[in-house]
């Protein structure tokens, strides 16, 4: 971004001695030129656009003022997708993270869930029936699935959709207190139709969860329509713009075309056609699960990283040479490691995340084709990276927070929104421990296929392999050395968590009791074997790229630094497994602590290659002028509070 504003000397002194090409690095971390392009021209025309530009400061308003505002921009995005001429996906995807930087939009679930959920779960007709209408914002949807009572177990899910073959309807009811849907972004007032995940019952049998398409509000006097009750579920601690609602429902008819029936039908006599896998139904959440690494916690750690980094080059304290200058905080080396390795992980994440999309996009296309083979796999996987990712993300922005010392406790920060606005991911389309369960349980069930002989593919090919038992780290501290670390890690802990369950299966214990009492040892089994394939991808995504070596070589510095990183917080399992003795792990260590001397140059030049403009950090302190201090007066002063000397109100308040 060619500055014409007047830039902090400290942070133009950063940008003047960097020494690789920004531009190269930046079309990476996107995923392509072209991505890169048409980003930054979506962010010049929103900053431009006169119905877009400015608006209020988000954190003066009050919570109500934020959901206000922020359906005022939810309209707006839905008609200037028509007026730039933007159709598909990732473009909306795009739009969004510009117009509501660093916020959720009431309308969120609209193309996170709604669409894809008609386009994953619906037929033909019914993408064409609904999908259009979706996809122009004639209709408002979300997905419903979470209950008071469960949103973890599905198969406790209680709402009901009982098939009347007389009517040909399907009657939605919430049959119990718990079975009320609790927390679907927008269902509170916002939108106007629902897929409602709900229990199906034909001919008295039940089926499980299918999806169905609920009208919930009139389309023109947007009151709740009869036998729907919504409402919204109150304050939280973050997401202030979404009204995460509540619906009961009360015998509700619907057509019996309203069920989404690509994976499964019910005939007009009531005939229900089973699908392929009784797991399809529970599509929408993989997808969203494989998009969140890269849509969420990648870019919360790039924008955390990116204010610490900035405002850490421009922030002067203390003494470092007695009686020197007051130094740039970036230059204590507790301060670079605190912030470096959150670089590393953005841009390690970035890759998987790239990586994920492309392998999502074929499951979905074996998928159309009638071949489910890869979905155990992909399920495994995007159960793991989703927690993994998420579970980094947060303990990040909040090191990134703690590291601007009291002016990271200002919202002018920009920080602690970050926080707010991702940090419920590990909570969201699947509770992270719940997630990183699944990957544990798949794992140790693909190495007890391998026991009986079973040739093991994909990311957990590598459990049966054998390898040296012994750590390859000599005095050259190198990436591929420190992938066996980490695959013999990994490998360990899959076994170890194998041995336990098999251990009290053999004890005579119920099955359901050996995996609840190894499940410690399933959550670790999972970290270690997504650590390894985060690692793996990452360094391949290097030796693939399409740059010169000035890139190459700082990516791989940050592939390193992950590496090291990594083994130095997680030492105890690396050392336990007899695997790397103390020795090793000092050399490790020692090499890390280079590392941060090698990327110091460079700190600024790396976070502002993610390219994020002002207008999308929304925070003082990572402003790219590094103008701190003038700035961070100018904010305070916007307070309402400061608009009275002593009275706490500007308007007495009648008693
Ligand atoms: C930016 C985005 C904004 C999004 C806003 C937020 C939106 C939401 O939060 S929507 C609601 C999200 N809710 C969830 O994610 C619920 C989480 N819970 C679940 O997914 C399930 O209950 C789960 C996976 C934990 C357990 O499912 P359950 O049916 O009990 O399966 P379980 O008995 O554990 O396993 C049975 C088999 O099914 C497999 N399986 C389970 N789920 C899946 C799946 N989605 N795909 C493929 N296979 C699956 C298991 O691996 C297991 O396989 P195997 O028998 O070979 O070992
Ligand atoms: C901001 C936000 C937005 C959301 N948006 C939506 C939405 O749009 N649509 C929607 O349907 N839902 C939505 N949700 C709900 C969300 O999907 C659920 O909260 C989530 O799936 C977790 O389920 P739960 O709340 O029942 O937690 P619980 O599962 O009750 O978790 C409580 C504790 O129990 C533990 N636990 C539960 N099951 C197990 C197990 N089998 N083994 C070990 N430990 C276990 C968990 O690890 C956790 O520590 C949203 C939630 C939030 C916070």
């Amino acid at each position: 971004m060619a500055s014409k504003v007047r830039v902090n000397q400290d942070l133009q002194r950063e940008r003047d001695r960097a020494n690789f090409n920004l531009e190269q690095l930046t079309y990476i971390f996107d995923g392509s030129r072209e991505y890169t392009q048409k980003r930054r021209y979506l962010e010049k025309r929103i900053a431009e656009d006169p119905e877009l530009k400015g608006g209020p400061n988000y954190y003066f308003l009050s919570n109500s003022e934020k959901y206000a505002n922020g359906v005022r921009k939810a309209t707006l995005l839905a008609k200037k997708l028509k007026e730039y001429k933007l159709g598909d996906f990732t473009d909306a995807f795009l739009l969004r993270s510009i117009i509501f930087p660093n916020e959720a939009s009431p309308m969120s679930l609209q193309i996170d869930m709604f669409i894809p959920g008609i386009m994953g779960l619906g037929t033909e007709e019914q993408q064409r029936r609904w999908g259009e209408k979706a996809m122009a914002y004639e209709i408002i949807g979300t997905y419903a699935q979470t209950e008071l009572g469960h949103g973890t177990h599905l198969r406790g899910l209680e709402t009901t959709a009982t098939y009347d073959p007389t009517t040909h309807e399907f009657v939605l009811h919430s049959p119990t207190l718990t079975s009320i849907k609790w927390w679907p972004g927008g269902l509170g007032k916002t939108t106007n139709h629902a897929i409602v995940m709900a229990m199906l019952y034909t001919r008295g049998k039940c089926h499980g969860l299918h999806a169905f398409m609920v009208q919930t509000r009139d389309l023109e006097t947007h009151e709740p329509l009869p036998g729907v009750e919504v409402g919204d579920i109150g304050p939280k601690m973050g997401y202030h713009t979404v009204d995460n609602g509540y619906l009961r429902l009360d015998h509700l008819h619907i057509p019996r075309m309203n069920m989404l029936m690509k994976n499964s039908q019910v005939l007009e006599d009531g005939t229900y056609v089973r699908k392929k896998s009784d797991k399809l139904s529970y599509g929408t959440m993989l997808f969203v699960r494989s998009t969140i690494v890269k849509g969420v916690a990648t870019n919360a750690l790039a924008q955390a990283a990116t204010i610490a980094v900035r405002y850490s080059a421009v922030r002067r304290q203390s003494e470092l040479k007695p009686g020197g200058v007051e130094p740039q905080v970036l230059d204590y080396v507790t301060q670079q490691y605190k912030l470096f390795p959150v670089i590393s992980q953005a841009y390690a994440f970035s890759a998987v995340g790239l990586h994920l999309r492309n392998l999502y996009l074929r499951l979905n296309y074996d998928i159309q084709q009638g071949n489910v083979e890869l979905l155990a796999e992909i399920h495994s996987l995007t159960c793991g990276l989703k927690a993994f990712s998420t579970d980094q993300m947060m303990w990040s922005v909040e090191i990134c927070r703690l590291s601007c010392g009291g002016h990271g406790f200002s919202q002018a920060s920009g920080l602690p929104k970050i926080y707010d606005v991702h940090v419920p991911a590990c909570t969201y389309e699947g509770e992270n421990t719940v997630l990183y369960l699944q990957c544990g349980r798949s794992l140790v069930k693909a190495l007890l296929q391998a026991q009986k002989g079973v040739t093991l593919s994909g990311s957990m090919a590598y459990l049966s392999q054998v390898c040296d038992d012994k750590c390859s780290v000599t005095s050259q501290v190198t990436v591929d050395a420190l992938l066996k670390s980490y695959e013999w890690r990994a490998r360990r802990a899959v076994h170890k968590a194998a041995r336990m369950y098999k251990g009290r299966l053999q004890a005579g214990e119920a099955d359901y009791n050996a995996w609840n009492q190894t499940g410690v040892h399933l959550v670790l089994a999972a970290k270690a074997h997504c650590h390894k394939y985060v690692l793996k991808t990452f360094a391949e995504s290097i030796q693939q790229a399409e740059a010169g070596a000035d890139v190459v070589r700082v990516l791989q510095q940050l592939c390193l630094l992950y590496a090291t990183h990594g083994v130095t917080t997680n030492s105890g399992q690396f050392l336990e497994c007899g695997f790397m003795d103390t020795r090793q792990l000092e050399l490790v260590n020692d090499h890390m602590l280079r590392l941060l001397t090698d990327i110091r140059p460079n700190a600024v030049a790396l976070v502002d290659a993610f390219d994020f403009t002002d207008d999308k950090l929304c925070s003082v302190l990572g402003r790219y002028d590094g103008q701190v201090y003038e700035n961070l007066y100018k904010w305070a002063r916007q307070s309402s509070r400061n608009e009275t000397q002593v009275r706490i109100f500007t308007t007495v308040t009648p008693q």
